[in-house]
């Protein structure tokens, strides 16, 4: 039997995919907490205590205008730091491109099937890479910079590269899994739709549940 870990960063995600998974003693839940250095060595951590054949990071996010609207899935084709780096006077420059490491983690070989149920269950859904931020993006400037950055980001989060980077180091696969709240861009708490996005999660759980 597979032994899949379920990472969210708040309990309500959690809450959200598990009624869609249902009772299903292959799926086990642990909470990441929000960023990327929380979610890295909370991943860790579970990962150490056992041996998993799948880590499932899933959450709501923010989606980038024009490539994933609110209420949609977008499974992760790539995880990407994506403010991993050096701001420079005109531009960025990556962690890759500075010979320090990678800030690109491949995701498993189910993305596709996954991404192939989903819309065949009738959700909207796509592939797609999703940046991994350290701040939330919260303005025009910065929204237009990270998808000039990464052509096709669909979504940005704050907890994805930090546990796949702890499942990497244990030869885990990791899929990422979002449902968008919020678009990415000027920070507007209000129009944060947290209930659609949740529902937009548990459904998705309730498909994967049958897929994988
Ligand atoms: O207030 C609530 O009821 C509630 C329920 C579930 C989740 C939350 C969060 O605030 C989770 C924070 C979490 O969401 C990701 N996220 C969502 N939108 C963005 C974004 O535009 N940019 C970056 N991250 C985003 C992120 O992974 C946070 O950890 C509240």
């Amino acid at each position: 039997m597979m032994r899949i870990l379920v990472m969210t960063a708040v309990a309500a995600e959690r809450d959200a995919i598990q009624r869609g998974l249902g009772q299903d003693s292959r799926f086990e839940y642990a909470l990441a907490g929000v960023g990327i250095a929380a979610a890295a060595v909370n991943g860790a951590l579970k990962l150490a205590k056992a041996d998993y054949d799948l880590v499932i990071i899933a959450g709501i996010a923010g989606g980038f205008a024009g490539q994933a609207e609110v209420g949609s899935l977008v499974i992760a084709s790539e995880i990407i730091a994506a403010d991993l780096g050096v701001e420079l006077l005109d531009g960025f420059s990556s962690l890759d491109e500075l010979g320090f490491g990678s800030t690109r983690i491949s995701v498993a070989s189910e993305a596709e099937r996954v991404t192939a149920a989903l819309q065949a269950a009738g959700l909207k859904a796509q592939a797609a890479p999703v940046l991994t931020v350290a701040t939330a993006t919260g303005t025009a400037a910065t929204a237009a910079a990270l998808a000039a950055r990464v052509p096709g980001a669909a979504a940005e989060a704050m907890e994805g590269f930090g546990i796949a980077t702890a499942a990497q180091q244990r030869g885990v696969p990791v899929l990422e899994i979002r449902a968008i709240s919020n678009a990415v861009g000027p920070r507007d708490r209000d129009a944060w739709r947290i209930g659609a996005a949740l529902q937009a999660l548990e459904s998705a759980g309730s498909v994967i549940a049958e897929v994988l």
